[in-house]
């Protein structure tokens, strides 16, 4: 960054009027922020836009003083050197409000605009506070919850919420209860008084849901189990699959940085299961303090001066709002450094590997893997225990059942699922991550054709899943499979495949359509279209008064 750059930012993008300066020659971040509270329900886009512009000018003329008096400039210049604004994702007419404005001021201040990817910049604070350099981020807010790594010029999506934010499955569960907006504090604080019941826990891959855990919590409350032990449970397994989550990516990835970003990152259950998980794996964590956590214009204007200095600023013409702006869309344009994936495991070496959930002892010679489902102390106990012990008598049968499909998987030599424990053969030479060619890439879209045409799902098909040799492609870690009969979780199986080689190849393109033509060989067409929708669901930015 140049020596100094100061950068007015502006955000609106749901709740939060804010406007900020950040200056980069002294690492200053002033933040001026308005809330919008909505008087029942949810966040009505309407009302929130009418906030919106009522605040905005009032958080800019204070930013702006702050800008001038601390501006050793003449006095005739603009006290910033450029305007930032979230461009999206957000409520449209939020957007549109803050946008105006935005424009506006570009035009006064003559100064240049840069457009902001409000998702970004939730965790680019967190990379600029920590200091990072290439950190897999855990976006934990009202309506969005997903895992970023940067990669080949994109932060791509390694994992996302399937259905509704983390903070808007939180809220509604508020809004049943009757408790206002918004309910991630009240559910923190309820949480303190309660204790464990069982509520669904779902994740696919890197992937997870809300919405089974959100109707289960609603349902116990109507059934009269105290609300407390609700709130104690829904953090624990929502955030346990959070973590889960990270710590999969974190694996995934071979990164051993991870940063926090989002609203929902305030709260302290959470953050301390990311501690612990970043312990236990020798992982640094990071999370930025919470004002840079919530809805802020600070993040706007911390990338903003970034994306500035790289010369990325927007033209009045092109400078439309976009409600449903994906991270992934976003060239970045400001870091130059492409760091190089941790090396992974070759194909001899190390007897001992750790993945995300196992420690996985290898004895090549002869022929031999022990694989030790860890206790996770992070998880409450009694969830981490049913998790082990069924994920570890799942994999044992679905490693079975898969190679009488005909898709190569290890021999199984025994199991013990008390002990979490299983002992396998040892299969290929080096992961998939290691030696990608688009016919490996084939085979898997042939194998996991073949388990959904048995009725069952892999759960966790990534490049690190698959083993392979000169002559066969195996599938391991059956441990997140299931029976099903739905085309819906046979497309998910696919897409979480397509995302583990978007996030850990160097031109996916060419493997994604691989994938594909070895599925259409052996699988139902079916699956197939539904994985478009899949792909093309508008996970992001769903209206959070849908329900009130
Ligand atoms: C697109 C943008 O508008 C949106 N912003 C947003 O969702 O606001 P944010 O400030 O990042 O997060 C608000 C959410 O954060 C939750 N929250 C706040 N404090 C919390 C706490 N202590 N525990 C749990 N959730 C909390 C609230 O309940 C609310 O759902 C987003 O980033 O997805
Ligand atoms: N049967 C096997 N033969 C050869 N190598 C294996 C075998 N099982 C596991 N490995 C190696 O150990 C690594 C971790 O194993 P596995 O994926 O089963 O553990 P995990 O903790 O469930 O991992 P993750 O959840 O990160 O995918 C694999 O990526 C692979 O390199
Ligand atoms: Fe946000």
């Amino acid at each position: 960054m140049s020596s100094d750059t100061r950068i007015l930012g502006i955000e609106g993008t749901a709740w939060a009027a804010s406007a900020a300066v950040f200056d980069s020659a002294t690492d200053d971040v002033f933040i001026e922020s308005d809330a919008y509270q909505p008087d029942s329900g949810g966040i009505h886009p309407r009302e929130a836009a009418e906030h919106m512009h009522e605040a905005i000018p009032q958080v800019v003329e204070r930013a702006l003083e702050h800008a001038r008096e601390t501006s050793d400039g003449p006095a005739d210049e603009p006290p910033v050197d450029a305007v930032a604004f979230s461009r999206g994702p957000g409520l449209g007419p939020c957007l549109r409000t803050v946008g105006t404005a935005a424009r506006a001021l570009s035009q006064s201040l003559e100064v240049p605009l840069v457009g902001v990817n409000h998702m970004v910049a939730h965790l680019e604070i967190g990379r600029h506070t920590a200091d990072f350099d290439s950190p897999v981020c855990l976006n934990a807010s009202g309506a969005n919850a997903h895992l970023l790594a940067y990669r080949n010029g994109r932060y791509r999506v390694l994992g996302e919420t399937m259905d509704t934010g983390v903070g808007n499955a939180i809220d509604k569960f508020t809004r049943h209860v009757g408790w206002s907006h918004p309910g991630g504090p009240k559910v923190e604080e309820a949480a303190k008084e309660g204790e464990y019941v069982d509520l669904p826990y779902v994740v696919k891959g890197m992937d997870f849901s809300f919405s089974g855990i959100m109707s289960a919590a609603k349902q116990r409350y109507d059934d009269g189990v105290p609300v407390e032990d609700i709130c104690y449970s829904l953090q624990e397994n929502v955030f346990g699959m959070l973590t889960e989550v990270a710590e999969r990516a974190l694996s995934l990835t071979g990164s051993d940085e991870l940063v926090l970003g989002g609203g929902v990152g305030q709260n302290a259950r959470l953050r301390e299961m990311l501690v612990e998980m970043c312990d236990q794996r020798g992982a640094e964590f990071h999370a930025p303090e919470p004002r840079f956590l919530r809805d802020n214009a600070g993040m706007i204007a911390v990338l903003g001066a970034k994306m500035y200095d790289a010369g990325d600023t927007l033209a009045l013409e092109e400078s439309r709002v976009n409600p449903d702006f994906r991270p992934d869309q976003v060239p970045v344009t400001w870091r130059a450094d492409e760091p190089e994936l941790a090396a992974g495991r070759g194909a001899e070496g190390e007897q001992q590997v750790r993945g995300a959930e196992a420690l996985v002892d290898l004895s090549p010679d002869a022929g031999r893997v022990t694989k030790r489902r860890e206790a996770k102390t992070y998880r409450h106990p009694e969830l981490d225990d049913r998790l082990r012990r069924e994920r570890t008598t799942l994999e044992a049968r679905l490693t079975s059942l898969a190679r009488r499909e005909g898709v190569p998987t290890p021999v199984l030599s025994d199991v013990d699922p008390r002990e979490a424990r299983l002992e396998l053969e040892y299969v290929g030479e080096c992961d998939l991550r290691e030696s990608l060619t688009a016919e490996r890439v084939r085979d898997v879209g042939r194998h996991l054709a073949r388990l959904h045409n048995a009725g069952f799902v892999h759960g966790d098909p990534t490049t690190r899943n698959v083993r392979t040799s000169d002559r066969r492609t195996s599938l391991i870690d059956f441990g997140l499979g299931y029976h099903t009969d739905h085309v819906e979780d046979y497309a998910m199986d696919v897409h979480v495949f397509d995302q583990s080689l978007v996030g850990t190849a160097d031109d996916p393109e060419p493997l994604r359509e691989a994938v594909l033509e070895g599925y259409r060989e052996v699988g139902d067409e079916r699956v197939l279209e539904r994985l478009e929708d899949v792909e093309g669901r508008g996970r992001y930015v769903e209206d959070s008064a849908d329900d009130a």
